[in-house]
């Protein structure tokens, strides 16, 4: 039985690494990426902290009674993407688990995804680009809404959850401030980015043009080198020609 439960396992990894899997959450309820794997809390795909679930195939995912994964409207500024809305009322203090694959802290940093990424507790983080459930879709309030109606807080159980703080109705978005360091890393507006550097693209084209010019100045360092080693070389050329005379 557990030989037959870690096949499954790896056979859905297999799955999704290779981008052939299709999930059965999108077949059931809408709106959900087809090639993400629903999970109702942390997973670790390396088997350290938690074992990866079933191959959700075999046994459809059972999403939250609470929330929904749902396409923006049109008129909606992120029309075209995907929301998390409540299914009923919800009120302050429900939390929602940040599910999705747990790594260790800043030494896997460059395993999990920039975007879906969250801080959890311990130092560790969730990131919700392969396996997530719900919360993977909640949005940053800003450009929707005059302040968020929930925030992202570490959680024991859960490692991280979105938590309402204050109520939120049926059919509702639940938003969060993802934070200035997330915003400016990837691009998302945030009323605390000074208003210069909300042109991410002149700030694009600032950060390549202060990387060629590191990569000229180091070339130039380079050239400079180089120049003095052949003066050098060739005062040492003239000494040693004077002295043999
Ligand atoms: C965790 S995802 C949220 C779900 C996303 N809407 C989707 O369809 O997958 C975070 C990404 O959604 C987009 N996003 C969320 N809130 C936003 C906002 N207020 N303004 C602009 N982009 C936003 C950004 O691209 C951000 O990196």
């Amino acid at each position: 039985m557990a030989a037959h439960a870690c096949a499954a396992s790896r056979a859905l990894q297999a799955a999704v690494a290779s981008r052939s899997f299709r999930c059965r959450y999108h077949e059931a309820f809408g709106a959900f990426p087809q090639d993400r794997v629903f999970v109702p809390g942390v997973v670790d795909a390396k088997g350290l902290l938690a074992p990866l679930p079933a191959d959700p195939r075999a046994q459809a995912p059972v999403p939250s009674p609470h929330v929904l994964v749902a396409p923006c409207p049109a008129g909606h500024p992120l029309a075209g993407q995907l929301r998390c809305t409540a299914r009923r009322a919800l009120a302050p203090g429900f939390s929602l688990p940040y599910a999705g694959e747990l790594y260790r802290g800043r030494s896997d940093h460059h395993y999990y995804s920039s975007t879906y990424s969250c801080s959890a507790s311990g130092g560790m983080v969730v990131d919700g680009l392969r396996y997530c459930n719900e919360a993977a879709f909640v949005n940053h309030y800003y450009g929707i809404a005059d302040s968020p109606n929930c925030r992202l807080a570490e959680c024991e159980q859960a490692k991280a959850a979105v938590s309402v703080v204050s109520p939120i109705a049926p059919g509702e978005e639940l938003l969060v401030d993802y934070g200035l360091e997330y915003c400016t890393r990837n691009q998302v507006p945030h009323p605390d980015v000074p208003a210069w550097a909300r042109d991410f693209g002149a700030l694009a084209r600032l950060t390549e043009l202060s990387g060629r010019l590191a990569s000229l100045e180091a070339e130039l360092a380079g050239a400079r080198r180089r120049q003095q080693a052949a003066c050098s070389s060739r005062e040492d050329l003239g000494l040693r020609w004077r002295a043999s005379r």
